[in-house]
């Protein structure tokens, strides 16, 4: 059985049936746009429907985990349930400890968060030491020397709702 590349898809998939929620944080605006605009494109070219794509932001990265739990059950109730969320937000160190408390919490409670709304959450949060890092994996740097990350995210999404739905 040949093993495909590390970040490639195993096989075609289709997301036309799914409705995808995405979360993102505010801060460093200009990375978390093309990282959201990324994650829309792949999703789009994977088949899922504009409509089927329900966008909603949060002040900070720290909100992520709540936003999202508060996203799933509002469509749920709406009788418009998300088959899958990606949570996308953008830490830059800065000259203090915050930046690692915040990475380190909003990881574990994305992760956690799965159990509790029996979807997968996407892990889109970037932690980064520079904003030149940042920008690098928002495919925006001078050099375009990283690719759109936010891309890797709309592809898991899909895969993780097809592969692993109820
Ligand atoms: O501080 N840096 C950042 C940040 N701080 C705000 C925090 O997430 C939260 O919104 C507030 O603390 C209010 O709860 N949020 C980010 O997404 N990226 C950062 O780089």
């Amino acid at each position: 059985m040949a093993v495909k590349g590390l970040g490639q898809l195993d096989r075609e998939y289709n997301g036309a049936h799914l409705r995808v929620g995405i979360v993102h944080a505010r801060w460093n605006a200009v990375v978390i746009e093309a990282l959201v605009n990324g994650a829309i494109k792949k999703l789009r070219s994977m088949g899922v429907e504009e409509k089927n794509i329900i966008l909603e932001s949060v002040p900070g990265s720290y909100e992520l985990p709540w936003g999202s739990k508060r996203l799933i059950d509002r469509q749920k109730k709406q009788g418009e349930p998300l088959d899958v969320i990606i949570s996308i937000g953008t830490l830059i160190k800065g000259s203090t400890m915050h930046f690692e408390y915040i990475a380190d919490a909003v990881t574990k409670a994305l992760m956690g968060l799965q159990d509790k709304v029996e979807i997968p959450v996407i892990f889109g949060l970037l932690t980064c030491m520079t904003e030149e890092q940042a920008f690098a994996r928002a495919g925006i740097d001078e050099g375009h020397t990283m690719h759109n990350h936010g891309e890797d995210w709309g592809a898991a999404a899909v895969e993780m709702a097809s592969k692993f739905g109820p």
